[in-house]
């Protein structure tokens, strides 16, 4: 196994005088698919806000490939080789889904070629096809991203992400939203896109991301609860005690 390609040591997010996230220390280990879980309130969304460089955090250190990245601000994080994709939907509706995965490759290149217009950039276009590819939507090309359906739209916000060709991905609640026949799909979609880089994924439903995680982190009331391989974090009797509740 490599080494971790994220590390949080001591990450902690405090508003106000709420403490949201606290003493988080934990290493996502590179090209394995880690999903971060947890009962309502329980830290997921601040977690990711903050490896996603959204927030600074109160306490605690972010390093990415072993580099201190801590209040890195947001915009740097494409150049680091890190990138997210959102809950709320961020296409443009009116142009194609090529053109949408098109300005999101530009978006990179042309910060270095500032002369040129921007859709003579060469590549671009192949580029752009071949991200639609990976996610599943050749066929979807040529459609007005608006006319998409949400679970469509969800993976070409996706491939937008990967324009920048990431080594790390980062995905909050991927599925929000979806029937169950797109949530299948996407869950597949993220198997495979974890076997060429490092994932890391938020989720709510625990049951969800069994299946598909290589590894677990379990938090709650803002604390590192347990992690571990997915049939650890099923019998972990903390977990089963918050989380499954019922079960337990
Ligand atoms: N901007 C904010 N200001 C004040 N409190 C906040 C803020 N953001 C989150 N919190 C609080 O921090 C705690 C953790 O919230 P967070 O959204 O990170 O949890 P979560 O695990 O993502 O929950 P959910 O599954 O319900 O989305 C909650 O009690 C929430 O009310």
């Amino acid at each position: 196994m490599s080494g971790p390609i994220l590390s949080v040591e001591g990450l902690g997010m405090r508003f106000g005088g709420f403490r949201a996230l606290h003493g988080v220390t934990a290493s996502f280990p590179a090209r394995m698919l880690t999903s971060v879980i947890g009962p309502n309130g329980a830290g997921k969304s601040t977690f990711f806000n903050l490896i996603s460089g959204a927030f600074a955090p109160s306490e605690g250190r972010i390093a990415f490939e072993g580099r201190d990245i801590t209040g890195t601000p947001q915009h740097r994080f494409a150049a680091l080789g890190i990138a997210k994709s959102f809950q709320i939907t961020n296409v443009f509706p009116a142009l194609t889904a090529l053109e949408n995965v098109r300005i999101a490759a530009q978006a990179l290149v042309s910060r270095h070629d500032v002369w040129r217009r921007r859709d003579e950039l060469p590549g671009l276009a192949e580029e752009a096809r071949s991200l639609l590819e990976e996610v599943g939507l050749t066929h979807r090309a040529g459609a007005p991203a608006g006319s998409l359906a949400h679970g469509e739209q969800r993976s070409l916000e996706i491939a937008m992400a990967l324009a920048s060709r990431p080594r790390l991905l980062l995905l909050d609640e991927p599925t929000a939203g979806m029937s169950p026949k797109e949530t299948v799909v996407a869950m597949e979609l993220i198997r495979r896109l974890a076997r060429e880089r490092t994932v890391i994924l938020v989720e709510h439903k625990m049951k969800l991301v069994m299946g598909i995680s290589d590894r677990l982190l379990v938090l709650h009331h803002g604390e590192l609860l347990a992690e571990g391989a997915p049939e650890e974090i099923r019998a972990h009797p903390e977990v089963r005690r918050v989380y499954l509740g019922e079960r337990a």
